[in-house]
């Protein structure tokens, strides 16, 4: 029988010692690269070494595409406008810090925000971009708390993952609703959740459902030859939107699949919640 046995001397791994090799010479890598998107709007391009790749748009911090094999599982509605006014509908839009309508602007202000990108890296081939949202005068008008936000959307092979992270700084406690208002490209519209109900729902015409203490994983049938899971931590419900004859131009082509958390997270000063989601394609 034969065996490989090695033994290294240990010594401290001083450059002068290591000659660094790239294992990767000639195969892509992951990158992450600001650039300028429609109606010159700053976007981030996430692209991995698997071929996959991610932009989103630091306003409101919208991811806007998600390509697996150059296919875009997500969508962005016809009527979506980049002027930096109004949010961006379509890809993932955050809701913050109100899902729906309410004593602030319909689903908050976060998707209507200029985010800041902090940081980028790539980690184990996977491309990873940071964006930051802090309170201003702009959100202090409607909503007179100090926060922090960090969202964080890592790009993997088959896999898009964003976790987000809402940080008390003020000095009162505060409390907030949200969600990811993901819409999915979509032409059968079937949606199967079938880890804990086995239950298909079905979108014969127009749907706006909020499951509350939904299963933490969700399949999604686009009708395009994808399924779709959509994994969470912490996103403890889910709402199901597509318009219907209410837009008439594009419902056929797409379904909204979020992760949300419409009971309250109620946050003490100093306090932090995150919850995070992972679409994967198989
Ligand atoms: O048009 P908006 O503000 O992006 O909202 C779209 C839809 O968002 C969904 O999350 C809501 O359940 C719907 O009621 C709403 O119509």
């Amino acid at each position: 029988m034969a065996a490989l046995s090695m033994t290294w001397s240990c010594s401290p791994l001083t450059s002068s010692k290591f000659r660094r090799v790239n294992r990767y010479s000639g195969m892509a890598f992951a990158s992450v690269k600001s650039t300028e998107g429609l109606g010159n709007l700053p976007k981030v391009i996430l692209t991995s070494p698997h071929g996959s790749e991610a932009e989103l748009y630091l306003f409101g911090a919208c991811v806007t595409s998600w390509k697996v094999d150059s296919k875009d599982l997500l969508f962005v509605r016809p009527d979506a406008v980049f002027n930096g006014q109004k949010p961006i509908s379509g890809g993932i839009p955050h809701c913050f810090p109100q899902f729906g309508p309410g004593p602030i602007q319909q689903h908050g202000f976060g998707r209507n925000m200029n985010w800041s990108l902090v940081s980028s890296e790539n980690v184990e081939e996977k491309p990873i971009a940071t964006l930051e949202l802090k309170d201003g005068p702009y959100s202090r008008a409607m909503w007179d708390y100090s926060f922090h936000a960090l969202y964080k959307i890592t790009l993997d092979k088959k896999t898009l993952s964003t976790e987000l992270t809402v940080k008390n700084t003020d000095n009162k406690p505060f409390s907030f609703t949200t969600a990811l208002h993901t819409y999915f490209r979509n032409v059968i519209l079937i949606f199967d959740d079938f880890i804990r109900l086995r239950d298909v729902v079905t979108f014969p015409g127009f749907v706006d459902s909020v499951y509350l203490d939904a299963p933490n994983e969700l399949q999604l049938d686009n009708g395009l030859g994808d399924k779709i899971s959509i994994k969470n931590t912490n996103w403890s419900d889910a709402v199901l939107w597509n318009p219907h004859l209410t837009m008439e131009q594009s419902y056929k082509d797409f379904v909204c699949v979020e992760n949300a958390k419409i009971g309250k997270v109620q946050l003490e000063p100093e306090q932090s919640w995150t919850a995070v989601q992972h679409l994967t394609v198989s």
